[in-house]
């Protein structure tokens, strides 16, 4: 059996919640034209309720309206892809929608009119009775074609889904753009084949509900997805759509209404543009540098104690080494080891563990300076990387802090005390050891440290 080829279709992860709400959206999108479909439809069957409605709602045909409810019908059981019986009749749909929409294009290019086009209903005042305009005839049979080939297994036809759901929209943004700006050929054929309001209604609808059916397995799904690149597209889609339609409308009021004469509106309306473009990219670049660096921060941060992780800290400390070596001074390494962090989470529990982490962690950072590398290295092992010229700058930070630590255990409002063994190392301005190997020798010292201490606790 064929298969889609997943390399060849893009494969975004999608918020869950967008997802959601995008399917409230086409649930409601259907159910306007349901309902709109449904009421013209009506109005052709029973004259009574013809003569009810404002004519301008009978302007949609009634081949037109039974279109849309197929369209609408086939789209609405697509998700039950599963269940034979709504296959078939999503088939069917799409069978009919091409067979109803091709009779009137048949007709449009010279062929023989069908009496599909006045099978159910005619405006007998017309010359040519229950014809649908050729915009909407296009436009159901690209509908139907696309649904004949749905959550298609081979990646060609995903992607032609893809071009066919654009040729959607653009069809109902040509017939829009043509209401917006009175261009009459972009929805009419004549007088009496033109496209409705409604069925415009409709089409918009049902373009909407296609491209986001599509949504979730083509290249549309980068709309959907959580990155940033998704982020930055659902900001911009709608500018994207609607920018140049509001320009080119502004543009004909102000030349309308005699404020600028057409050249004058020309050159301010590409003024305009250039400017609103190029605040967009200024804005885009801005927006993927800060999600960017937050993204960075984030993997270089250790999620609890809000210091250096692992990683940052080593990033940083080659990179603070390769520095102090320009320069011919020394890099000092401090290595902590926190005590009886074990017992800690034995007796008190894991969270009074993770707070004796963040606390000290807390001291670490305040009183070391801004420029001191401050990371939490492993389980409860610490580390900072001083630069200084001066020989004796850890042994007074090492003693500043054993002053704030000594504070803050009298401070008796924890059930553990602090305690930490740390050993140092200091780099040769000349040498060319790695950070790995410095931060070792620091860790040998501390370990001793801590040795020396068990011993003198046994001992005792
Ligand atoms: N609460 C908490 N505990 C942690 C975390 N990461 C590591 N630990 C614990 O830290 C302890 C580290 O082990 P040890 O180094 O033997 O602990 P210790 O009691 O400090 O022993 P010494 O270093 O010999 O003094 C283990 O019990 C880990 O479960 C953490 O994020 N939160």
């Amino acid at each position: 059996m064929a298969r889609v080829d997943q390399a060849a279709i893009p494969s975004v992860r999608p918020d869950i919640g967008l997802l959601g709400r995008l399917l409230t959206a086409q649930k409601y999108a259907l159910s306007i034209v349901f309902f709109v479909s449904g009421v013209v439809l009506l109005a052709w069957l029973i004259p009574l309720i013809g003569e009810l409605l404002p004519s301008i709602w009978l302007m949609m045909k009634a081949n037109s309206a039974l279109c849309m409810m197929l369209g609408a019908v086939a789209l609405a059981v697509t998700q039950f892809r599963y269940n034979i019986l709504w296959k078939r009749v999503k088939q069917a749909c799409a069978a009919l929608l091409i067979i109803i929409a091709s009779s009137a294009l048949w007709a449009y290019a010279g062929g023989q009119v069908t009496g599909i086009e006045t099978l159910l209903a005619a405006d007998a005042a017309s010359p040519l009775p229950g014809r649908m305009s050729v915009q909407a005839a296009i436009y159901f049979v690209i509908l139907g074609l696309s649904l004949c080939i749905s959550r298609p297994r081979d990646k060609k036809f995903v992607h032609l889904v893809d071009v066919l759901s654009i040729l959607l929209a653009a069809i109902a943004l040509i017939v829009l753009a043509g209401y917006c700006f009175g261009a009459e050929q972009l929805f009419a054929e004549s007088h009496f084949t033109r496209v409705a309001p409604a069925t415009l209604l409709c089409m918009v609808l049902l373009a909407f509900v296609r491209v986001g059916h599509s949504a979730q397995h083509s290249f549309f799904s980068v709309l959907i997805g959580i990155g940033i690149g998704s982020r930055t597209a659902r900001f911009f889609l709608p500018f994207a759509l609607f920018m140049p339609f509001s320009l080119v409308l502004l543009r004909g009021y102000v030349t309308g209404s005699g404020l600028l004469t057409p050249p004058y509106a020309a050159a301010m309306t590409a003024v305009l543009t250039s400017i609103l473009l190029f605040g967009v990219t200024l804005w885009t670049a801005w927006r993927i540098n800060d999600l960017e660096r937050d993204l960075r921060d984030m993997s270089l941060t250790d999620e609890l104690t809000q210091i250096y992780n692992r990683r940052g800290f080593y990033l940083l400390g080659e990179q603070a080494l390769r520095e102090a070596r320009r320069s011919k001074s020394s890099l000092t390494t401090l290595f902590f080891d926190l005590d009886g962090l074990k017992q800690v989470n034995d007796r008190y529990g894991h969270e009074a563990g993770s707070s004796f982490l963040q606390d000290f962690a807390s001291v670490l950072r305040a009183n070391f300076r801004d420029a001191d590398i401050v990371g939490r290295v492993g389980g409860d092992e610490f580390a900072v990387a001083m630069r200084s010229s001066n020989p004796t700058a850890s042994r007074t930070a090492l003693q500043r802090l054993d002053e704030a630590v000594a504070d803050i255990n009298l401070r008796r409002d924890r059930s553990y005390v602090i305690r930490f063994s740390v050993g140092d190392s200091t780099s040769d301005p000349l040498g060319s050891e790695s950070f790995t190997d410095l931060l070792r020798r620091a860790d040998v010292v501390m370990y001793a440290a801590k040795s020396a201490k068990k011993a003198q606790v046994q001992a005792s």
